[in-house]
Formats: structure tokens, C-alpha cells, sequence
């Protein structure tokens, strides 16, 4: 079944577009149905637009057969998460026992309504369409476990991050005191850890401190996801909620767990909670660790100042984590106010001749007598590769091992004065693991918190999901949604001209440059549509897209 978009009465342009690519159907043929009745699981053979959502929503072949997209009046789109009722139709629900709860039982409305549901896109037009939306996390008047039959697993994987020890401890506590749940394990040393340690019984007694650590209690690892014999396991040991911290690999990881479950038929929700210290992860307002972060960098970035102003023509050098986003970066340098020159892997620079960065470096020591540069990790690395023959490393997970910006950077500059003939210092920081080591700060806590709740709700309602902040509201979104592209800082944005504008550096790009980056965003925002698309489902996707609220403030 197909659902219908009901357009709004002044587009009619867009009306008469609908009706020849709907078939010649006619608006006010389209009855409007109740929300539910329009709800559709989209297969292969049950939706005959599915091409054009996939396309319009970079949703691949294999991922739309597990997409859950409803649409309602005016361009309305429901990006849905899956529920245990999807295979099993004839699971039975609980009374939530936070009903009863005494902290919580006194809120006016603490029950969200099932139909709440948060836009992805808020900044909009007299006539824009609705466009894409997620499920509104939090509490639900019915839940599909019973406290008793709750047994919940937790494991992190992938690198650090401040914040890791808060959402466990969280886990284990908002499951204990707000669902009654006393079954709670924790999975050591990331994926690897479900078929090859023994699980760790965990209760807020022994998570009470964690928070005040950095790291994780639980370890982690990279690599080592083996989907069946995690499934086995969690099948094995009866476990029914998987509550997964990671980053972009994490998340992917999660959605097969996910598939491999719903495929053998078991009762089990799968939680995941986006963790990266780079920002990277795609339609969340910003990962849990990266305020901390940005807040740890400036110590560097303070160092590097000092160091720099005590020398002459000093130059203070700082490596910030960011492997394809340069948001670390950006931010800390917006922050600091100290920085003169900010690389990051998404705007390309060049070292020689005119505009270029040794030139610029030269004006900065003549101007100031010292200077401060922030570099990305991932910034620069096409420039390096010309001049270092790299070997195409990756760690166990299948990332890239990187080659050291900073080092190579040092070393240039260095290069470059002596055979100018002119003195100067050039003090070089890599505080990464400083900065990941550290405890999350305070609101990064409190955002640890909130996301941890929102996992149990959740999982307690029967979802499968990555939970996110979007536009400031708790989501559900769905796992290919947040797996299927990574966020980036959009050097066409007023962000990054912010940050041109603070530290006076040039842009070091070409009008070509520009152009390309400008034709990204457009394809980014307006995907192509095949022809025969339904332009209503597509309009909806194409307007979401442009909207990851990290991208502009
Ligand atoms: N495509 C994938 N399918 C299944 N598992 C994956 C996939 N990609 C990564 N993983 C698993 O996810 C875990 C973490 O991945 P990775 O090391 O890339 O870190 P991450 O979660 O991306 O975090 P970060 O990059 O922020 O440190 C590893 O155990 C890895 O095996
Ligand atoms: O040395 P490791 O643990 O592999 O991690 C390094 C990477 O992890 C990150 O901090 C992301 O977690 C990246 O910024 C960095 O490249
Ligand atoms: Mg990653």
C-alpha cells in the first residue's frame, strides 16, 4: 500500500506535478487517513515508488528493505524505527511502571504521545513541505518487557571519548531505578568481548563513581565484530536489550546485530548511543564528549601561545582529532581566539607560492612575531601523500591510519625559514589522547544523561534505534540513517566563514574550489531523481538533507 501526500492548497504547480507522476490521481481523490492507517513498511515489492525514496534519500537498495517511511498532509515524512511488534504481531504490552514511580508519577504530562514526532529540518518557508521527521524519545504508556524479564547488556566500542563511563553508569542506574530492571551486564572490551570474555554483572553500586573517570570501565576495542557469533551469544545468554556506545563503525555494527536478530525472530531491542570526539556522526545536533573536548583543546591551544609568544618568530603548532571532520578544530579555534591559521580536511590548502601557507605564515611573524596554527589530524593528507609514500595502513576496525599532519607541517616550516635564513621556533602539541582520556564536564554529563534515559525508553518500548539529539529534541532514528553519511564542517557555510573571518587566514581556495564545494552542497541538498519519481516523497527527503544542524548556526 501507498500512502498520499495531501499538498498544501497554494502549491498547486507542485499539485499538477504530483497528479501525472501519481498517475493522474487527483489530489482530492487522495482521502486523508488517520496518521496510523498511513503507516507502511516499505519492501521491494510493496512500495512502488521505492527507487525514488532511495535515491531522494540515499537510502540504499538493502537498507529500504528495512525502512519504515509514512507520510502525512503537506509533505510530511515519518523516517520510522523499527519494533519488536514489525515480527512478532502478537507481543504483549505492559503498563509502564513508571506510572507509579514516585519521582516521576507526579510530572503533568511525563508520557510522550505516541505520535510526537521531531522535525529534521526547523528552519523553513511559508510554503515549504513538512519534510522528514523522527520519532520523539522518551517514556511510553506501554512497554513491551516486564521489569523482571529484563536481562540488558552494555558494551563500547571504537576509541575514547569523555562521556563513556556517564552513559554506562546511566544505563545502569535509569534501568534500576526507573524500570526496576536487575539484570545488567556489561560486555568487556567492545564487540570482540560478547563470544570471547565472560559478561560483567553490573549495579549502580559498582557504577556509582564511574562518571568522575575517564575512559571506559567496560574497555573497548576495535575490529573483532563478528555478527553471528555475537547473535549466538546474545541468544545463548537470553540477553533481550543490547544497548551499544560507538562511533559511525559502532553504529554500523549495531544495524547488523539489529538484522541478524530480526532475521532469527528473537525479542531483543537494540540500543545504540552515537559516540565520536570527532562530531561526525550524521542528523544529530552533536555527540556526547565533544563540548569536553573543544574545552580540553584550548589547554593545548594555550600552551602553544605561550610557547609561541616567548620565542622569537615563535610558532605554536596544535594536532586536534578529526580524521574527516574538522569540527574539533573549528570550534576549538573559535573558542581560543588565540589561533591565526585553522586546517581541517575539508577545506584544502597548499604550502608554496602566492596565497599559499608558508607565505601567509611569513605575514603572521612579520606582523605579530608569533604565531598559533590548529590542524585537523585528517587535514592536508593528499599534500603529505605527494611528498611521503604512504602504505594505505588501516587499524583493525578498516579505518585509515592517518600520516602526522603535524610532524610533516613542522618540518616544512622549518625547512622553509632555514632556507630563508631567518631564526624562528616552532613548538609542536598533539594532545589527542590528553583530550579523549579526560571525564566529560558538566553539561556534557547532564547530555550523557538525558541520551541514556532516552536509550532505555526506548529499547523498553520495543524500538531498535541509534538515539539522537536533533534540533534540540530526543530522537529515535533509524540506524542506515545515521550510518549511510558522515557530518562534515561545510566550508560554504557561515560557520567556517566565521572562523575565516576571526583568524584572518586565507581561504586558500580557488573560485573552482568554490564552485565545487557550492555543486556538493546543491547535489547534497537536491539529490537527482530517476525519472517516473514520485516528486512528493522526494521533495520531502531532498528538503531533509540540507539540513544537518551542525552544518550552520
Ligand atoms: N561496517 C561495519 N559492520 C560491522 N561492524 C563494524 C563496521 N565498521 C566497524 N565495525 C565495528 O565497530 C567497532 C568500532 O568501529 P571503529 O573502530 O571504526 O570505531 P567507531 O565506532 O567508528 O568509533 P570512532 O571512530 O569514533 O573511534 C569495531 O569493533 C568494528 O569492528
Ligand atoms: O589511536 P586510536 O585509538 O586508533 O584512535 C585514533 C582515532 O580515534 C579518534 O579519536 C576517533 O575516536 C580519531 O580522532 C583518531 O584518529
Ligand atoms: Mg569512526
Amino acid at each position: 500500500m501507498a500512502s498520499h501526500i495531501i499538498l498544501p492548497p497554494d502549491d498547486e504547480e507542485q499539485r499538477q506535478r504530483d497528479e501525472e507522476e501519481d498517475g493522474g490521481q487527483s489530489a482530492s481523490e487522495h482521502a486523508p487517513l488517520p496518521f496510523s492507517a498511513m503507516c507502511v513498511r516499505i519492501s521491494r515489492d510493496s512500495y512502488p515508488n521505492l527507487r525514488a525514496l532511495r535515491n531522494a534519500s540515499a537510502v540504499s537498495l538493502a537498507d529500504a528493505a528495512y525502512a519504515k517511511i509514512s507520510e502525512g498532509d503537506f509533505g510530511y515524512v515519518l523516517d520510522d524505527v523499527p519494533h519488536l511488534a514489525d515480527y512478532l504481531p502478537d507481543i504483549p504490552t505492559y503498563p509502564n511502571p513508571l506510572q507509579d514511580h514516585p519521582a516521576y508519577s507526579t510530572v503533568k504530562q511525563y508520557f510522550v504521545n505516541e505520535d510526537d514526532t521531531v522535525p529534521q529540518k526547523v528552519v523553513v518557508q511559508k510554503n515549504s513541505r513538512r519534510g522528514v521527521h523522527f520519532r520523539r524519545a522518551g517514556p511510553r504508556q506501554r512497554v513491551y518487557f516486564e521489569s523482571d524479564e529484563v536481562k540488558a547488556c552494555i558494551v563500547t566500542c571504537g576509541g575514547l571519548c569523555p562521556g563513556l563511563n556517564t552513559v554506562i553508569r546511566e544505563l545502569v542506574c535509569g534501568l534500576s531505578h526507573m524500570y526496576n530492571v536487575n539484570k545488567i551486564y556489561g560486555i568487556q572490551n567492545g564487540y570482540k568481548g560478547f563470544y570471547s570474555s565472560n559478561y560483567l554483572a553490573v549495579t549502580p553500586k559498582t557504577v556509582n563513581d564511574i562518571h568522575k573517570r575517564g575512559g571506559t570501565v567496560l574497555g573497548t576495542s576495535r575490529g573483532g565484530h563478528d555478527t553471528k557469533k555475537i547473535v549466538d551469544n546474545i541468544q545463548d545468554r537470553g540477553i533481550n536489550q543490547v544497548y551499544i556506545i560507538g562511533g559511525d563503525g559502532t553504529q554500523k555494527g549495531a544495524y547488523e546485530i539489529y538484522k541478524e536478530i530480526r532475521k532469527r525472530g528473537l525479542k531483543v531491542a537494540v540500543a545504540g548511543v552515537p559516540k565520536t570526539i570527532d562530531n561526525d556522526i550524521a542528523i544529530i545536533d552533536k555527540s556526547f564528549g565533544f563540548d569536553s573536548a573543544v574545552e580540553e583543546a584550548q589547554r593545548a591551544i594555550d600552551s602553544a601561545h605561550v610557547e609561541a609568544c616567548s620565542a622569537e618568530n615563535g610558532i605554536g603548532l596544535v594536532k586536534l582529532m578529526g580524521r574527516y571532520s574538522g569540527f574539533i578544530a573549528m570550534y576549538a579555534t573559535l573558542a581560543s581566539r588565540d589561533v591565526d591559521c585553522c586546517l581541517i580536511p575539508e577545506s584544502p590548502f597548499y604550502m608554496d607560492g602566492e596565497g599559499g601557507l608558508l607565505q601567509y605564515i611569513e605575514k603572521r611573524l612579520k606582523e605579530n612575531k608569533h604565531m598559533v596554527i590548529v590542524v585537523a589530524e585528517g587535514a592536508g593528507q593528499d599534500i603529505i601523500a605527494k611528498s611521503i609514500p604512504s602504505s594505505d595502513q588501516q587499524d583493525a576496525s578498516g579505518n585509515k591510519l592517518l600520516l602526522d599532519i603535524g610532524l610533516w607541517l613542522t618540518h616544512k616550516i622549518k625547512d622553509h625559514f632555514k632556507s630563508k635564513k631567518v631564526e624562528m621556533t616552532i613548538k609542536y602539541i598533539d594532545p589527542t589522547y590528553m583530550i579523549r582520556a579526560i571525564p566529560s564536564n558538566a553539561s556534557d554529563n547532564v547530555y550523557c544523561t538525558l541520551l541514556a534515559h532516552s536509550a532505555i525508553h526506548g529499547a523498553m518500548a520495543g524500538y531498535s534505534f541509534t538515539v539522537g539529539m536533533v534540533n534540540g529534541r530526543h530522537t529515535y532514528i533509524p540506524f542506515y540513517r545515521v550510518t549511510s553519511t558522515r557530518n562534515k564542517v561545510k566550508i560554504t557555510d557561515r560557520m567556517w566563514a566565521r572562523l575565516l573571518s576571526s583568524t584572518n587566514q586565507p581561504s586558500f581556495l580557488s573560485q573552482k574550489d568554490i564552485d565545487e564545494a557550492r555543486e556538493a552542497d546543491r547535489l547534497a541538498n537536491k539529490p537527482p531523481l530517476p525519472s517516473g519519481a514520485n516528486q512528493s516523497v522526494a521533495n520531502a527527503f531532498g528538503q531533509s538533507a540540507s539540513s544537518s544542524s551542525n552544518g550552520e548556526i
